[in-house]
């Protein structure tokens, strides 16, 4: 919303995510189930007087401030578009007809703008992800970016397996949009003039779904900075929120593959912080270098990973119906016995899939200890792991065994699943 100077004052946020089943073989196309959490990254943009545009990440310790006409010129240079499509087929919604690796090559040069000291490889690929962004989504629109303060924070921690990098793409892309946004009077053209024309449709208040597609899309492509082939479960949580289940062979006939689940649940786990920082792309490439290596065993193992989230899904939606039937607490237990399994399967796999870590084995043996099911979430080799805590979970145990992974310098989080994805918020 414009302030009383008639100045654009906003926050984007998005929620960071745990992956329940189906980590590395949804790389493959297999399904997968995962949920939002409530740890959440924010964008907050604010307009402010003079000619400079200030980029500020507090989680990397950066701060730059860019004139505005030379951040401004980027946006005058031709988005690169696939072969054969001409500017009139494409506007801000038509992501499928650029040429993504053309912008991703175009826009890592823009890394070293204004660079006056060394940046960290962290600092290069979110500087990376936001000039990707900021060309991919600006790019094609008549937009003039005011002088303005950009602050991206998060809750979460990065690179442990809880989505930082998507929910980073996601709150950027979507600040982008609301920018665009703010800036285009309802019913004016948004369309560069060699474009085809594009209108919002959502409010100044929220995103459509038709928008929140389009964040989502950008996310998943500013996400190969990091991931190098992302499958798109992470942008999809981080977008959507809830707890979602996403096969991107797409049979679900949903857009991108994934559909939100309906459930009437209250799913809890406990976030266990192994400490042992990771890499995302490496990992996704050695499960694929051992594949290469063993190709038919490992097809049968992302095989038995996708009969664990298909079992997966049906336990979770039965827990549904019997919770909103009030069924008996025997009933309900034996259900979360099934999930405590699959967890327990589905970690197995992992392991096998080299991707464990001798701490998340020692995490996995200390909760074993007090009756606690665990399983690696994410790319492993570190990073996090969760613990299902299910409703009939001794009040008193829990804090016992949150004394003795701490004791072990493993940082924990009760944390329940699901909830808003993508968001905004006006400020005053
Ligand atoms: N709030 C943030 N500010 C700046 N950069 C960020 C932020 N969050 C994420 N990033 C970028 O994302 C990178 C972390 O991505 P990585 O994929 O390794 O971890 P992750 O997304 O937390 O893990 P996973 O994909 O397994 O859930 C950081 O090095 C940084 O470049
Ligand atoms: C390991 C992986 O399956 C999840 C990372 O959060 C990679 C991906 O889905 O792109």
């Amino acid at each position: 919303m414009a302030d009383s100077n008639n100045k654009i004052n906003f926050c984007t946020s998005s929620p960071g995510k745990i992956i329940l089943f189906g980590e590395h073989s949804v790389v493959y196309g297999k399904l997968a189930v995962a949920a939002s959490i409530s740890n959440r990254t924010t964008a907050t943009f604010k307009e402010v007087e003079g000619d400079v545009f200030t980029l500020n990440l507090p989680k990397l310790g950066y701060c730059e401030t860019f004139e505005l006409a030379n951040l401004q010129s980027k946006l005058d240079e031709n988005i690169p578009l696939k072969k054969k499509i001409s500017k009139q087929q494409t506007d801000l919604g038509t992501v499928g007809l650029v040429d993504i690796d053309a912008l991703l090559e175009l826009s890592g040069k823009d890394v070293n703008f204004n660079a006056s000291v060394e940046q960290s490889d962290a600092i290069r690929k979110a500087l990376h992800a936001f000039f990707f962004l900021f060309r991919g989504i600006l790019g094609t629109t008549l937009v003039n970016v005011p002088p303005s303060t950009l602050e991206i924070d998060s809750e979460l921690e990065l690179g442990a397996g809880t989505g930082s990098s998507a929910s980073f793409c996601v709150t950027l892309a979507a600040a982008f949009i609301q920018l665009l946004k703010q800036r285009t009077p309802p019913g004016y053209r948004v369309s560069k003039h060699e474009y085809r024309n594009f209108t919002f449709d959502g409010s100044l208040e929220s995103f459509s779904e038709k928008e929140k597609i389009i964040i989502s899309c950008w996310a998943l492509h500013g996400e190969k900075i990091n991931h190098g082939k992302p499958s798109g479960l992470d942008n999809s949580v981080c977008t959507h929120g809830a707890i979602l289940q996403m096969n991107v062979r797409g049979f679900l006939k949903h857009e991108g593959g994934f559909q939100c689940m309906d459930l009437n649940i209250k799913l809890s786990v406990l976030l266990i912080n192994s400490g042992v920082s990771r890499d995302t792309k490496s990992l996704v490439s050695k499960v694929r270098s051992l594949k290469a290596r063993h190709e038919g065993v490992i097809n049968l193992i992302l095989n038995s990973m996708e009969g664990i989230a298909e079992k997966g899904v049906l336990t979770l939606q039965k827990l549904s119906d019997l919770e909103k039937a009030k069924a008996s607490d025997k009933d309900i237990r034996s259900l979360y016995t099934v999930l405590e399994e699959l967890f327990d399967l589905n970690h197995g796999l992992l392991s096998t899939l080299q991707v464990s870590h001798e701490k998340l084995e020692h995490i996995r043996a200390i909760t074993a200890g007090f009756g606690l099911h665990t399983k690696l979430t994410g790319a492993g080799g570190g990073g996090y792991a969760i613990a299902l805590i299910p409703p009939d979970y001794p009040v008193n145990v829990l804090p016992e065994c949150i004394n003795q992974l701490e004791a072990n310098n493993y940082q924990t989080r009760q944390i329940y699943l699901g909830g808003e994805g993508v968001n905004v918020k006006q400020l005053s």
